[in-house]
């Protein structure tokens, strides 16, 4: 089936209602507490940040791209509409759907158009990735999004653009909105960029670079780059279709020219998103496993391997990648772990707001360090956390870098997700244990995982393999009713 039949401005990929609040409530949720020990495996739909890089490869290909397994949820559904409306084609693959959705089939676009508008709604991915793609595009090409996304750092993009050769019209200087417009053609050889406040712009440029006339020598220049891991993955993205693509050090890039080959490609589970279904063993004791966790990946997220023994849980992976998390006793079950010293220099922000949301329930003081650059993801989570944790009465110093949190007598309280994800999802990991908490803003999971409620309530009762919910108006996915 064509996913697409772009028809102008009503144009929806996927129906109309799946972010309709209709389908996702917009009313307060209150977070379930845990009555009993978990035991329940949770399949955790695709990575968002694989899901995406290879929206834009497949775009930019020489050859047809498969894609198995993606993730459909707001931030591809974005990528989707923004590489389709610069010419690459997306439909169904017939068979094999998943769990969450179906496979696509992404046709490249036999030349990039300009004249669009792409909306980039809260996704960093989308506002970062996809303008030195549409550099390779001819005619002017704008960028906007939500109103959160307009705080959201843009320079390191849009001063690579200037520096690409590209005219850039931004008005809100550094940030979104702006106007860029393309030649069709970009030269490369070397470009200096600061990144420190997202290595997202590194990714952007590596991925646009082969199509570059002379590739791209990319070096960052400022304070450190976050978010390593995420380069690496895109570096790695890049090989895998035959791009000659590498760090000459820990600053600086090389791709080199030349095609991008088309790919079938099984997408991994989002392993970020595992993150509040391992860490609630911590607080509600028990077991909680995440089949298909990749034996070798570049997803930060792999981390919660090393990360959770810290809260006292054991983690096994199986050769067949079987992950089990395992709290004998959880806070739930009058368990207690001592608080834990965590620098994120090298783990970038994903992980951050989940662990910090567990650090409340430590019998001893936490420090979580490096995570200043959380000020510029969906809110300033750094800010938004520690006013969450201090309304819940945990004990909180909110530094620069940092967050200090010490243990306090928690209790009910609205938690505000600030159009966030992972303080939404931070939010469920507080209410295990805490009664009467309630989330404002539960659909803002849709950003990543809208099938968190379904999947949050199906862990507690044990079982989470009921069908996700279709509706034939959405194309027989995402549609799960709050
Ligand atoms: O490249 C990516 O897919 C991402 C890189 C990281 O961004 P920052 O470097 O801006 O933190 C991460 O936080 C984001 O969720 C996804
Ligand atoms: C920071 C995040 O997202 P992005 O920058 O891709 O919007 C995230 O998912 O935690």
């Amino acid at each position: 089936m064509e996913i697409f039949n772009y028809s102008g401005p009503d144009f929806d990929i996927y129906g109309d209602q799946q972010y309709d609040p209709l389908v996702l409530d917009d009313g307060p949720w209150p977070a379930p507490t845990a009555t009993e020990a978990l035991d329940v495996e949770v399949e955790i739909p695709g990575s968002k940040s694989i899901t995406n890089r290879e929206l834009v490869l497949a775009a930019l290909a020489e050859e047809p791209t498969t894609l198995r397994h993606p993730l459909h949820a707001r931030d591809t559904q974005l990528m989707s509409e923004a590489v389709h409306q610069l010419g690459a084609q997306i439909s169904e693959v017939e068979e094999g759907a998943g769990r969450y959705g179906p496979n696509l089939q992404i046709t490249p676009a036999a030349e990039l158009e300009g004249g669009v508008s792409i909306d980039c709604g809260l996704s960093g991915n989308v506002m970062r990735f996809v303008p030195p793609m549409a550099a390779l595009a001819l005619g002017p090409v704008t960028f906007d999004g939500d109103k959160a996304a307009h705080k959201r750092p843009m320079s390191g993009t849009i001063e690579a653009l200037r520096g690409l050769g590209l005219d850039v019209n931004d008005d809100n200087r550094g940030r979104l909105p702006f106007s860029m417009y393309g030649t069709g053609e970009v030269e490369g050889g070397e470009l200096e960029i600061d990144a420190s406040s997202s290595s997202q712009f590194v990714s952007g440029l590596l991925l646009a670079a082969p199509r570059f006339k002379k590739g791209l020598t990319l070096k960052h220049v400022g304070d450190a780059v976050p978010s390593l891991p995420h380069i690496e993955m895109t570096l790695e993205s890049l090989r895998n279709r035959g791009v000659d693509a590498h760090s000459i050090d820990e600053r600086t890039w090389r791709v080199e020219p030349g095609p991008i080959s088309g790919i079938d490609l099984t997408i991994e589970p989002d392993l970020s998103n595992a993150a509040p279904f391992l860490l609630a063993t911590v607080v509600a004791g028990g077991e909680v496993r995440i089949p298909n966790w990749p034996l070798e990946t570049t997803q930060v997220g792999d981390l919660l391997r090393e990360i959770l023994p810290q809260f006292g849980a054991e983690v096994t992976l199986s050769a067949d990648g079987l992950l089990t998390c395992r709290v004998e006793r959880g806070i739930v079950q009058g368990g207690s772990f001592e608080g834990v010293t965590m620098d994120f220099s090298d783990a970038g922000g994903e992980l951050v707001p989940n662990i910090a949301a567990v650090c409340a329930f430590a019998s001893s003081e936490s420090k979580l360090t490096s995570i200043g650059h959380l000020r510029g993801h969906e809110t300033d989570r750094v800010t938004a956390l520690a006013t969450e944790l201090t309304a819940i009465g945990a004990e909180v110093d909110e530094l620069d870098e940092a967050l200090v949190i010490r243990p306090g007598e928690l209790h009910g309280a609205e938690w505000k997700c600030y159009e966030d994800h992972r303080m939404a999802t931070s939010g469920a990991l507080v209410g295990l244990a805490v009664e009467g908490i309630t989330l404002d803003d539960v659909k803002s999971t849709s950003k990543t995982l809208p099938q968190f409620v379904e999947l949050w309530e199906g862990m507690l009762a044990g079982d989470t393999s009921a069908p996700v919910e279709t509706d034939p108006t959405t194309n027989g996915f995402l549609t799960t009713e709050l």
